[in-house]
């Protein structure tokens, strides 16, 4: 579970890019996280990761804090960034056995998940490569790998589907699924909007930095007009005319 308290991230001499963040992402369901561009989806993720500070309040992963508890939270949680460019002077392998030499997975397990992984993922062949050689969805599909790696409970996916192929998207929706349906936390910004319908449980809805709605689709569809889509939900609650 993780939860907001209270967040805030005030950019210099800009308006707050989040402003008094409340949420709490349960266990067991997928969360869809939705805004406009610039809405604050990546400060929010960033701030949950312990990759950029908090300004005000608190968040804490299975209840350990972020800020004053970090290595605890970061133990706990893989994260996909929007931006996949990473460790691009590694090969594959070598960027995979560094991720299992920091959580310390046994080689034996690290071995045959890795062979799983990569081999579902398409991305077996590659590894002897650098991934400064490989495609944008090579590189996402090499940090997802890494994730699943070290099995961690909570799943934290920046547009994680954003430039994967079709059958690389299905897996990971499938492996999101089961993940959630162990009891896990799944929590993922998007922009597709069919995506979320199709995979979330609830969706969290923030623009300028507040939380415009959250709750599951059939919640959304009480509060608004019951014959409305996400789409049509999502247009007018961030319409900012
Ligand atoms: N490092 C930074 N310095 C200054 N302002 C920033 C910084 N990072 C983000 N911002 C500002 O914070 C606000 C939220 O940006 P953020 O990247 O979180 O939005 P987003 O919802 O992820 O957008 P997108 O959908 O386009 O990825 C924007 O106004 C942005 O200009």
């Amino acid at each position: 579970m993780i939860i907001l308290n209270n967040v805030t991230k005030d950019f210099a001499g800009k308006k707050k890019a989040i402003d008094t963040l409340n949420l709490t992402i349960p266990d067991g369901k997928i969360v869809g996280f939705l805004g406009p561009n610039g809405a604050g989806k990546s400060t929010t993720i960033k701030m949950i990761t312990g990759i950029l500070p908090i300004d005000d309040g608190s968040i804490t992963l299975n209840g350990h804090n972020i800020e004053t508890n970090p290595i605890e939270a970061k133990k706990i949680f893989g994260y996909v960034p929007d931006q996949p460019d990473m460790f691009l002077r590694l090969k594959g392998m070598e960027y995979l056995n560094f991720v299992g030499d920091i959580f310390d997975i046994p080689v034996e397990v690290r071995k045959e998940r890795i062979a799983t992984l990569t081999k579902k993922f398409n991305i077996d062949h590659a590894l002897g490569d650098y991934i400064q050689t490989y495609s944008h969805g090579m590189r996402q599909k090499i940090i997802v790998t890494g994730v699943l790696l070290h099995d961690p409970d909570i799943w934290i996916l920046d547009e994680p589907l954003t430039g994967l192929d079709p059958k690389s998207a299905y897996l990971l929706k499938e492996m999101m699924r089961d993940h959630a349906n162990k009891g896990n936390t799944v929590f993922f910004s998007s922009h597709g909007l069919e995506v979320v319908e199709q995979l979330c449980d609830e969706v969290a809805i923030i623009n300028k930095g507040q939380l415009l709605f959250y709750g599951t689709l059939e919640e959304m569809r009480q509060t608004y007009q019951s014959d409305q889509s996400l789409e049509q939900v999502f247009l007018e609650l961030t319409n900012d005319e």
